[in-house]
């Protein structure tokens, strides 16, 4: 169906010849007609097809036309607009590709006279270096951005037609301001051209230029690409853009002296935290172009870039399709400790000296983590394969991030920080992605406040969290009402900062790696039976750390060899710390065969290989001592559940409603997808299992919510399952265990990812 009668495009070259071309190719108008003060370009334009009309009087080209595209250089628009209005129809919609916004505006207000409302101000950004009719390619706003810039007086129709059409020739369409607009292309676009001709032409303008450009290699190359590109254009762009350009010309000019000065102090420090958080920004950017979900969104720099990014992410979330049957075999070596990983991070940057990292988890979530203390003028050199250094800047060396840290999806690291951006003298802001805007806060924020933090959050106690800084804190002596590793971990990093002692009691143990992890730095913890205390005034020294594999990674693996009958796996180096080792007790009571090999210590936390054979397994009521020991597992161990002969039962497990989904929920509405029969309590569930030798699950379709534990432990179960299990949204599974799909299909699972 087309969507127009007549496209005009006035100015046909790369950008307005390749409009015509997808418009053609689209089948989006009946009639395409050009035109160009070049009688040259309209014969091209009429010899390549790309239009079927061509006239050197602008006015008879807009004559019938139902949209008009002007792509002329803008200093050209205002003489050309003045020129086909003559020939306007009353319906007629204006737009412009024009890269500069404000002063295409004020070119169309002062000449389109009452047409103006009709007039959409648009930029597609998508030009190569090539120009000219003939580089007219029907592809090249595939995947490319087009930026809006209605103003007050546009007509919100009009508007949505001309976003129909970029639309329909494939690119992403975004709306923003005006000024906004030129104010970001002068950054991202403008200055690194301005930067391009100038490195070139100042390399030019010396003596023995032939020679030096005989020995320019491959970066030259690349930086310089861009000075490739049309003079005449750009020259109207630098001149249009004037203010917008000097701002970020300006903006440039004191980082490059920043620079020069740490090259000229032979500033180690300095030098290497410019490039790695270029590095990563740069990661970052490219990973926004893939649009994975935690870096998409952080790079956002407007609410219409994280929405039209969001909505790209969401239609291209990747969906696991995983064939029922089959056993796990072999080796797996399963991603690093999140915990611990996150620790590392934070204790390493607080520390005196250098922290060295190994099996550091490259998890958006552990990620996270590093980026905030970047973000806080820590210098961190990688990850590179799970290795990472972190140049410590002691307990009082955090600088003020200059933008809000972005948490993504990750309860650790908000909770964490929480508690030891309270001790600092800056005010900070944390956000995260939808679901952690969902998780409360305020069991953190209430005791912080009771240690003389000033801490917002929203009205539900949620995120985002503001944190004032710059306040005495105070130690407390604080009973923790729910069995909670980030709370305490929280408490305890903020009692670094604390006037006097802060000491912590937990209701049930929970994850110690705070406070193991601390003492490994050299700081003095006292740990008195359920308590943990610690004093300010001591100090963090930089250490080596070896991150153990992450028995909640090697749960999944666990459940999958023990449910597939004939499955024998090893697990080499997985953490077995005892306030983690929930999920093998239940498995163990639940009949499986599970072996501790070759136990170590690595860097104060216990190893140990695990190897696991499959079982029958039978049901239980598992001991609520446990659940705190097994908080992450529950939704592997669920699946394990309805696999064993009969009943069984979990109560006192209620904080699985405010993990990254509502745990309890999201798996029952899951199992009972698959065909499991269950009842859910508000703090637990009972599943009644099969038993061995017949399938616990028919195939069938599941939400993971984005919960990457939902995702993953589903997964596994289609190595019991009657037919094809298929799981929706599965990006976050990256927050935790980036690799997963891989390592599954090589042990034996079916697994293909699909998006
Ligand atoms: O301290 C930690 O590293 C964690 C503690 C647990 O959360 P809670 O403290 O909310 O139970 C756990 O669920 C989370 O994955 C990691
Ligand atoms: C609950 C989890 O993590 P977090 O609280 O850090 O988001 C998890 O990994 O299962």
């Amino acid at each position: 169906m087309p969507l127009f009668e007549q496209v005009t495009i006035i100015g046909l070259g790369l950008i307005g010849g390749s409009l015509a071309a997808a418009v053609r190719s689209g089948g989006l108008a009946k009639k395409i007609v050009a035109g160009s003060r070049s009688s040259r370009t309209l014969e091209r334009g009429l010899s390549l097809g790309l239009v079927d009309e061509g006239y050197q009087d602008l006015a008879q080209a807009v004559q019938g036309a139902d949209l008009v595209f002007v792509s002329v250089p803008v200093s050209a628009m205002a003489a050309t607009f003045s020129a086909i209005v003559p020939g306007l129809e009353r319906h007629a919609i204006v737009t412009d590709g024009g890269s500069v916004k404000g002063s295409v505006i004020a070119a169309a207000r002062a000449q389109l006279g009452a047409h103006f409302s009709r007039f959409v101000p648009g930029h597609p950004i998508a030009g190569k270096e090539k120009s000219g009719v003939d580089a007219a390619d029907a592809a090249l706003y595939q995947r490319h951005r087009v930026i809006l810039t209605p103003v007050a007086e546009t007509d919100p129709a009009a508007t949505q037609a001309v976003r129909r059409l970029w639309t329909a020739v494939g690119a992403d369409v975004l709306s923003m301001g005006p000024d906004e607009h030129d104010r970001v292309l002068a950054e991202t676009s403008h200055l690194p051209h301005l930067l391009a001709f100038s490195l070139v032409d100042t390399l030019a303008r010396q003596g023995d230029s032939t020679d030096i450009f005989r020995y320019a290699a491959g970066g030259f190359r690349d930086f310089t690409r861009i000075a490739s590109s049309d003079p005449v254009m750009w020259h109207d762009i630098f001149t249009e853009n004037q203010d917008a350009v000097l701002a970020a010309a300006d903006l440039f000019a004191a980082g490059l002296a920043r620079f020069r000065d740490a090259v000229a102090r032979g500033d180690s420090d300095a030098l290497l935290g410019i490039m790695t958080r270029a590095n990563t920004a740069r990661a970052r950017f490219l990973a926004m172009n893939a649009r994975t979900s935690y870096t998409q969104a952080q790079s956002a720099t407007d609410e219409h870039h994280m929405k039209a990014d969001q909505n790209a992410a969401q239609a291209r979330n990747p969906e696991f399709i995983v064939q029922p049957g089959g056993q796990l075999t072999g080796q797996v070596r399963v991603a690093g400790d999140k915990s611990i990983s996150h620790r590392s991070i934070m204790l390493g940057a607080l520390a005196d000296g250098v922290t060295e990292i190994e099996g550091f988890l490259e998890g958006e979530d552990a990620l996270a983590t590093l980026q905030a203390f970047r973000d806080m003028g820590v210098v961190i050199e990688g990850p590179h394969a799970g290795r990472v250094r972190v140049h410590g800047v002691g307990l009082h060396g955090l600088k003020a991030p200059a933008r809000t840290l972005y948490m993504g999806n990750s309860g650790t690291s908000m909770r964490l920080l929480m508690g030891l951006l309270s001790g600092q003298a800056f005010a900070s802001e944390l956000t995260g992605d939808e679901s952690l805007s969902r998780r409360p806060m305020e069991r953190v924020a209430k005791p912080l406040r009771e240690m003389g933090a000033a801490i917002g959050t929203t009205g539900n106690g949620t995120p985002p969290v503001s944190i004032r800084g710059g306040r005495t804190l105070k130690g407390i002596d604080y009973n923790m009402p729910v069995a909670s590793a980030q709370v305490k971990s929280a408490l305890l990093l903020a009692g670094l900062y604390a006037e006097g002692e802060t000491r912590v009691t937990e209701p049930a143990p929970t994850r110690d790696h705070t406070e193991r992890m601390l003492a490994g730095f050299g700081y003095p913890v006292q740990r008195d039976g359920a308590s943990v205390t610690v004093r300010s005034g001591g100090r963090l020294t930089g250490c080596q750390l070896e991150v153990p594999a992450d028995i909640s990674s090697a749960a999944f693996f666990l459940v999958g060899a023990a449910i597939a009958e004939g499955s024998e796996l090893l697990l080499p180096h997985v953490g077995i710390n005892p306030t983690r080792t929930g999920v093998i007790d239940i498995l163990r009571l639940m009949g499986a065969d599970i072996r501790l090999e070759n136990e170590r210590d690595s860097g104060g936390e216990p190893v140990a290989d695990l190897r696991i054979r499959s079982s029958g397994l039978k049901g239980i009521t598992i001991p609520e001592e446990l659940v705190p020991l097994a908080i992450d597992e529950f939704p592997a161990i669920f699946v394990a559940a309805a696999c064993a002969e009969g009943d069984t039962i979990l109560h006192g497990a209620e904080e699985l409603r405010v993990k990254e989904s509502d745990r309890i929920q999201v798996m029952a509405d899951g199992l009972a997808a698959l065909g499991v029969e269950l009842e859910t309590y508000p703090d637990g569930i009972r599943i009644r299992g099969v038993g061995q030798g017949r399938p616990a699950f028919t195939g069938g379709e599941i939400e993971s919510h984005g919960d990457h534990r939902i995702a993953m432990s589903f997964a596994m179960a289609a190595l019991r399952a009657s037919g094809a299990i298929r799981i929706r949204n599965c990006a976050n599974v990256a927050t935790s265990f980036p690799g997963f799909a891989e390592l599954a299909g090589r042990a034996g699972l079916s697994l293909q990812v699909q998006g």
